[in-house]
């Protein structure tokens, strides 16, 4: 895949160094990706450098450029003055900070025609990651926008930005809950017995492994836990609990909510 346009990307933390990883693994040349970040750390000097892309390069206008957003959405307006200076009548931003919306990003960046408002997730790092998007530009900047996107694991587009912040509350911070499932998994298996290292490793595959059958195109959640319960065996004593009167269902809607909620607040952050 070749890309001609240069891809500025504001934010070399944690989410802009796992879709740098996702670009460059996809194939994106490293020329066309300009890294900009305060004080860059040790980790995205060695990233940069692995992958060959320039770190706080002096910026200029030019035709074609695509700007990725990934600052915390409270520092957002440190970089307008620098945006200002390169935008062009043809320069995409797309931003995958939570709960900007798309409207917040107008008044942010006047000199800028158009947008994409994404969410993506942190298995971006690893090619697999899922992202979803709406836009307001061009045809041909939608088509960049999702071959960037897409390049760092699934993709799709919403038609309704309204639904951003709820899929900010599963997607985009669903990653986190299930890394906490897998140390829950830890804490109950040293509870039940095994030493804690074991324990580790045994619920990090574990939840990596069922991860890995939840292929977008394979059998449902639901089919995949019938086919590890076998009737009056262990996983159904061990889902009788789970599953007890909807507790767990409940919290995991509470979680989602207030996920969304956080990222509506941080519209005005
Ligand atoms: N971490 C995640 O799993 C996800 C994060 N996001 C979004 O990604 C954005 C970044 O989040 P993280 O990477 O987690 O945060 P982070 O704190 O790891 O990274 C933020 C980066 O922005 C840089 N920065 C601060 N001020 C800047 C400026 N004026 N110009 C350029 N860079 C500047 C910081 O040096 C840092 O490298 C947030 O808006 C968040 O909502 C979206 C989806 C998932
Ligand atoms: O926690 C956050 O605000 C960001 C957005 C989604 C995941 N991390």
């Amino acid at each position: 895949m070749s890309f001609e346009v240069s891809i500025i990307l504001f934010g070399g933390g944690r989410m802009g160094s796992a879709m740098l990883r996702g670009w460059i693994a996809s194939g994106i040349g490293p020329g066309a990706i300009h890294v900009m970040t305060p004080r860059p750390d040790e980790a995205l000097l060695g990233l940069a450098a692995e992958c060959g892309v320039r770190v706080n390069p002096p910026l200029t206008a030019r035709a074609g450029q695509a700007v990725v957003l990934a600052v915390k959405p409270q520092r957002v307006a440190e970089i307008a003055d620098q945006i200002a200076t390169i935008a062009t009548p043809d320069t995409l931003i797309v931003s995958v900070m939570a709960g900007k919306t798309i409207a917040d990003l107008r008044m942010l960046f006047p000199e800028v025609p158009s947008f994409v408002r994404a969410m993506p997730n942190l298995p971006a790092a690893v090619g697999s990651g899922m992202t979803v998007a709406v836009a307001d530009c061009s045809a041909g900047q939608r088509l960049l926008a999702e071959r960037l996107l897409s390049s760092t694991g699934a993709f799709e587009w919403l038609d309704d930005e309204a639904l951003m912040d709820a899929a900010t509350g599963v997607s985009g911070s669903g990653p986190a809950y299930l890394f906490y499932i897998a140390d829950c998994l830890t804490s109950a298996g040293i509870a039940a017995g095994l030493p804690a290292e074991v324990a580790e490793r045994l619920a990090r595959a574990t939840v990596a492994g069922a991860g890995a059958m939840l292929a977008p195109d394979g059998p449902s959640a639901e089919q995949l836990r019938r086919d590890v319960t076998s009737p009056n065996g262990t996983t159904q004593a061990g889902l009788e609990i789970l599953t007890a009167d909807g507790v767990l269902m409940g919290l995991v809607e509470q979680t989602v909510a207030a996920a969304a909620m956080r990222a509506r607040e941080l519209a005005a952050a």
